[in-house]
């Protein structure tokens, strides 16, 4: 890779200016400050002494560099000897490219090994200007604010148009390494677990693998599968006896399966098991695995599972997420890891940044992949899967238990000769949820909510519309005196995470959310969840009320129908309740327009890729159940 090094004079100038790399001036200002001061022409290093010794090294090696040889190849330059120095580099010769005095190559792109990882996406901001680096600045700050509630509709809360928010710098606290805590996050399968014998089961797309129907018969590598048994699992669910070949055989998948079915385990399983079968040497800054989910929290439980699954392997798994120490985070990614859990904002950050490439990654998982693909986190999945990085070998697996037809179809672009799976009833509610509708208003939710919580409170998800709402009604609660706790995308990241742990533990009986805590989130003892707001996307009530009623085990989801609001969504969840063989109400009846506004087909109960890869039963028991 070259540089071309011109105007040697105004670097001279520049290599005494401290300023250059204290992270306190854009090197633009500083450039122009001295293009008034023509007149200094001794190169002293030594001005540059009180710097941190690897940042002097790092500015006198590339200015000896760019300054004596008018190319530079500065793939091998002795000087840099990290990535973090490869980086800095980087992002400081766009800064001179911007203002003209050095250019860089056509063939600039990125170096190969171990020290090399200039980022050639960077490269499109080369002539971004002052304005554009605080702009930059601002995005980075914005993608901090990273998940599900900072890019949903909680427009009505945002504060500023930064979204700025309180900020921390928190530093999570480290997984535990206890074998009973390890393990002890499971849910016990429940009463209904065999009921997963008689969902129907349909699979697409060009020759897909057989299904296994027990765990001995998955191929699993032996330490994962004394995880599998440890974490108390003896049968596979319908999702990972179908999705773990298909993986396991290299090919992408589109998965759609009920809420609390095993989907986590569907990927973690596979893809581990083949980075142990088919082990490569790990590189810094290079996962082998990178899984992307919408919300931290869901993040750090796949994280959890990871550990979990790959217990006593040597494999490090890694996890980025926003309202965290960057430097913190940097740390643990400095040490390597084989599967690398994130949130987009954070990860992409990381990634533009060159503290992380993608030239290893043999897997990419999209967890609720429909939500990845929505309007918010599309721009930031798109970014990653054509990151000019990425490994062109790879996997793309895309996991939810929904799956609107339109995102399919916008999915088909990521995806390579994919296999589409279906279990049930795509975008389906689970059946073990008893579903009750009652019609509310605003002025007497509030009433009707506490009569249900005196009557029994524990284990309640209580979901609203706003962060407003959520703080409102959480204090309203602790008044009380029934044990309240909130989670929201203007809470701090440390108070989110304690929210949880108090609400796991039972400290906190009820649990106050806004759809940050809508979709994945797998709790113990959720006995009830109440929609004291309709979500506004039928999507999102299946996903809200999927919080209970997990793995086989009974629960029950109230909701509060303003018909002066709602109504919106009156069909669809007429929908929703026939499916799942609830009852439905006569006021929500006669709202519903009859018009199919949520049948299969929106929920894209059939492959968009139409002829030749038809929907196939692999180990249906109701083989006439109707799919149209
Ligand atoms: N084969 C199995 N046997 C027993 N328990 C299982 C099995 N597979 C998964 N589980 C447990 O079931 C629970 C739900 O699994 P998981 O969180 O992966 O569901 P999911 O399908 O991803 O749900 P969601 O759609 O809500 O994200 C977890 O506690 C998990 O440990």
């Amino acid at each position: 890779m070259a540089y071309i090094a011109q105007h040697t004079d105004m670097l001279r100038v520049m290599v005494d200016h401290q300023k250059y790399l204290s992270d306190q001036q854009h090197p633009g200002e500083a450039i122009r400050q001295y293009r008034s001061l023509a007149a200094v022409e001794t190169y002293d290093p030594h001005i540059i002494l009180d710097m941190p010794i690897s940042k002097v090294e790092l500015v006198h090696g590339l200015f000896e560099a760019l300054i004596t040889w008018p190319r530079v190849d500065l793939q091998n330059a002795p000087f840099i000897k990290n990535r973090m120095d490869a980086a800095r580099t980087f992002r400081f010769l766009l800064d001179l490219q911007a203002t003209g005095i050095v250019k860089l190559s056509d063939k600039g792109r990125f170096c190969e090994g171990r020290r090399g990882c200039f980022n050639p996406y960077l490269g499109e901001l080369g002539d971004r200007g002052d304005r554009g680096y605080r702009s930059e600045r601002k995005e980075r700050r914005r993608r901090n604010n990273d998940d599900e509630d900072d890019l949903n509709n909680n427009k009505g809360d945002e504060d500023g148009e930064d979204g700025e928010k309180k900020r921390e710098f928190y530093i999570p606290p480290e997984p535990s390494t206890d074998e009973a805590e390890i393990f002890g996050t499971t849910i016990s399968s429940g009463i209904n677990f065999s009921k997963y014998d008689h969902i129907p089961v349909k699979v697409s797309g060009i020759d897909p693998p057989a299904a296994f129907q027990k765990f001995e018969d998955a191929k699993l590598r032996d330490i994962i599968a004394a995880n599998v048994t440890k974490s108390g699992y003896k049968l596979a669910t319908p999702i990972q006896k179908v999705a773990i070949p298909v993986i396991t055989a290299g090919r992408d998948l589109m998965a759609c399966a009920q809420t609390g079915s095993g989907k986590t385990a569907s990927f973690l399983l596979p893809i581990l098991t083949k980075l142990l079968d088919d082990a490569t040497d790990l590189e810094i800054g290079k996962p082998q695995a990178v899984i992307v989910s919408p919300t931290r929290e869901l993040a750090i439980q796949i994280y959890h599972e990871a550990r979990k699954f790959s217990y006593e392997s040597y494999l490090k798994i890694s996890i980025l997420y926003g309202g965290t120490s960057v430097k913190y985070q940097n740390e643990s990614i400095m040490m390597g890891c084989h599967v690398l859990i994130g949130t987009p904002g954070r990860l992409l950050d990381f990634v533009e940044r060159a503290f992380i490439t993608f030239d290893d990654t043999r897997f990419l998982v999209m967890d609720e992949a429909d939500r990845m693909l929505d309007m918010g986190f599309s721009e930031s999945m798109r970014k990653i899967v054509n990151h000019c990085t990425m490994r062109a070998e790879h996997q793309t697996l895309m996991f939810s238990a929904t799956f609107p037809e339109e995102i399919q179809r916008m999915a088909g672009e990521f995806l390579n000769n994919y296999v589409f799976v279906t279990i049930g009833v795509v975008g389906g509610a689970c059946s073990d949820v008893k579903q009750t509708i009652y019609e509310a208003t605003k002025f007497n939710k509030r009433s009707k909510l506490m009569e249900m919580l005196k009557e029994s409170a524990d284990g309640t998800i209580v979901f609203v519309e706003t962060k407003r709402g959520a703080d409102f009604l959480a204090s309203y609660l602790s008044e009380t005196e029934i044990p309240t706790t909130s989670i929201h995308g203007d809470r701090l990241q440390s108070q989110r995470e304690q929210a949880l742990r108090d609400f796991k533990s039972g400290r906190m009986k009820i649990l106050i959310a806004t759809s940050v805590a809508s979709r994945g989130l797998d709790i113990k003892n959720v006995k009830h969840v109440v929609n004291y707001d309709m979500p506004r996307v039928i999507d999102d009530y299946v996903h809200r009320i999927g919080r209970t009623g997990r793995v086989g085990n009974n629960g029950r989801a109230t909701s509060f129908f303003d018909v002066e609001h709602d109504s919106a969504i009156a069909t669809d969840l007429v929908k929703i309740l026939e499916g799942s063989e609830q009852q439905v109400p006569d006021f929500l009846r006669a709202l519903d327009r009859g018009y199919g506004g949520g049948g299969a087909s929106q929920f894209g109960g059939y492959d968009v890729r139409g002829s030749g890869n038809a929907l196939k039963d692999v180990c249906a028991v109701e083989e006439d159940q109707d799919w149209a």
